[in-house]
């Protein structure tokens, strides 16, 4: 099995050195635009396998998209990330341009592959990868939404004083300040949530989720990428061993949810075809209202997408 990981900044290079120590895959390619940068830290990564035992190769090459032939999974996280005072959205006039790029490079060379994508505004660069690679959308979607719930579970694991590992919750939506985190569907070892933690506590955690990516790049100057590439690799893992885990993915929605020709973060079965099933929770009036509204948000960004042209 191999993946290839294009962008070996912050997320790609700690997605693809995730990878490389779950040892489950022959073959990992990081791949950069810039010179040296996806060489030097496949190198370093392979130097740490005598270290932490593992047996995943991994290497690392400048755009030669030829090293990346017959990838089985593509992530892509390539494209620059956002500065303290910009939004998600400020980065589409850079980046669709480089999804665009990447995702013919790669289509050519792994016509077969799933393409994962991570690179921002996330639901609307999956659209635009989406659109560039004319698979189905089962086989492109974006990571999103296990970071976005993973940031929701540590804080509450914070607040109840319990171990993260307890915290199941789902989260819905596009991935902006417009996410909307589900309390009913949240539980701690099968508790609900609303039993351990007290509604003015559990919205103020609500709240700090939907601006948690922000929170970090206020006190880094850059996003975050720890939590961002070890989400991308764990639906990586989820496909590649056919685990047919749920998780929330951006995913493309054909009239579930009410909603049609958008991409938006639902829960989905990930196995070895990519997105088998989409789930569809009964939602109450309010959650449907705010579900709404955030795919409002989102079908504005993929209308400027649109008219960019970007894609033809
Ligand atoms: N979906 C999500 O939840 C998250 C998304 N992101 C997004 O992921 C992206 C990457 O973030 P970081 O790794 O922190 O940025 P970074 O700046 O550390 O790395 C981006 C890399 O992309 C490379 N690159 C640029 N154009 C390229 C091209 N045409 N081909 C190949 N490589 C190219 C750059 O040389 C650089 O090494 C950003 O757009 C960021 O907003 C970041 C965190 C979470
Ligand atoms: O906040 C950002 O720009 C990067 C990102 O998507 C996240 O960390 O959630």
């Amino acid at each position: 099995m191999k993946v290839t990981v294009v962008g070996a900044g912050n997320v790609g290079a700690t997605c693809a050195n995730v990878l490389a120590h779950r040892d489950f895959l022959q073959e990992v390619v990081l791949l950069d635009i810039k010179e040296g940068t996806a060489e030097g830290k496949a190198l370093d990564s392979w130097q740490q396998a005598p270290i932490d035992y593992y047996s995943t190769r991994i290497s690392g090459v400048t755009n030669d998209y030829e090293r990346t032939a017959g990838s089985d999974v593509v992530v892509i996280t390539s494209g620059l990330p956002r500065k303290p005072g910009m939004s998600r959205d400020d980065l589409i006039n850079t980046n669709a341009n480089i999804v665009k790029s990447v995702t013919e490079n790669i289509s050519q060379y792994s016509p077969d592959a799933i393409i994962i994508v991570v690179s921002n505004p996330l639901d609307v660069m999956t659209y635009c990868a989406y659109l560039t690679a004319g698979k189905d959308s089962s086989k492109v979607f974006g990571m999103a939404g296990i970071l976005d719930t993973a940031r929701y579970r540590a804080f509450l694991a914070e607040e109840i004083g319990c171990s993260p590992k307890d915290i199941q919750a789902i989260l819905m939506g596009g991935h902006g300040d417009t996410m909307v985190p589900l309390p009913r569907y949240t539980t701690v070892s099968g508790i609900p949530v609303t039993e351990l933690v007290a509604p003015d506590k559990l919205e103020a955690i609500i709240q700090r989720t939907k601006v948690g990516g922000g929170e970090i790049v206020n006190l880094l100057g850059t996003s975050a990428w720890y939590a961002p590439g070890a989400a991308a690799a764990q639906m990586v893992e989820a496909i590649l061993k056919d685990e047919k885990r749920i998780f929330p993915c951006c995913a493309w929605l054909s009239g579930q949810y009410g909603l049609k020709d958008i991409y938006l973060g639902v829960p989905v079965i990930l196995g070895k075809n990519g997105i088998e099933k989409i789930i569809e929770l009964q939602l109450n009036q309010n959650e449907t209202e705010l579900l709404k509204s955030s795919a409002d948000h989102v079908k504005e960004v993929m209308d400027v997408l649109d008219n960019m042209k970007v894609v033809a």
